[in-house]
């Protein structure tokens, strides 16, 4: 059985304490922009942490994703409530918030370097889209992040697909799910349903703060 430290100030949350000293938790950061967070990204990050007996996963919305490609995103606090809104029944999910605290470009090294350091009997799993393998040698510092202690690259694979990288990748098979936030906002903008796209808190939010209508 797991014993549990208790704080003297209740308002603290009560953390299972390792059962011995080599106990190693498994966590999951699952990156991306969540503009919105979708039911694919869901999907994935429950199939990975059944998969991979993760103790948890935490979505980790970026401040400025490293892509210069990308559109910018709504404001932090906005996806940052969705992501609360489409977690909150599974208790598997959590939020990493450290790159929105960090601000600028979220480089993945930075954030995992200071998150091994802060957390040294906890092993990370990165999880990251399977076409998103072969960006892998473009990353910042990406020699030194494959180095960083505890630390691993997860691949969501569609079943049957191949499995080569240029970097250690585990990879886990996950039911495809062809959507993305860029097919939600091109939707929401065209005043199409997103009903079983996104849960419906998720759709309740963007209905109530008319976001990404154009
Ligand atoms: N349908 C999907 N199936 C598997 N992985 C996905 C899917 N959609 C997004 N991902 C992955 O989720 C992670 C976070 O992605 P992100 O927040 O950029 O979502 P996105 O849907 O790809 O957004 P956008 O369309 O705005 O680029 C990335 O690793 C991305 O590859
Ligand atoms: O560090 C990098 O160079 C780097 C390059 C591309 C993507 N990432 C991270 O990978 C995650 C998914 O990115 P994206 O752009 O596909 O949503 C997100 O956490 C990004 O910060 C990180």
């Amino acid at each position: 059985m797991q014993r549990c430290r208790v704080f003297a100030n209740p308002q603290t949350r009560v953390q299972p304490e390792p059962v011995t000293t080599s106990h190693r938790y498994r966590v999951g950061i699952y990156g991306g922009t969540f503009n919105p967070i979708h039911n694919a990204h869901l999907l994935v990050a429950d199939q990975v942490g059944h998969s991979l007996s993760l103790d948890r996963v935490d979505f980790m919305p970026d401040a400025t994703p490293p892509h210069v490609d990308k559109k910018t995103a709504i404001a932090a606090d906005l996806r940052l409530a969705m992501i609360r809104l489409a977690i909150h029944d599974n208790p598997m999910f959590g939020i990493e918030e450290s790159e929105l605290y960090r601000g600028g470009v979220s480089y993945t090294y930075d954030t995992m370097k200071q998150l091994v350091e802060q957390h040294p009997t906890t092993d990370y799993y990165f999880i990251i889209g399977g076409d998103m393998v072969d960006y892998l040698p473009k990353w910042h510092r990406i020699d030194d992040l494959v180095r960083l202690p505890r630390f691993h690259f997860v691949g969501v694979r569609r079943p049957g697909a191949k499995n080569e990288s240029a970097y250690p990748v585990i990879w886990v098979d996950v039911p495809p799910t062809s959507f993305s936030s860029t097919d939600i906002r091109r939707r929401i903008a065209q005043g199409l349903s997103i009903r079983y796209m996104v849960p419906d808190a998720v759709a309740a939010f963007i209905k109530e703060h008319h976001l990404y209508h154009e």
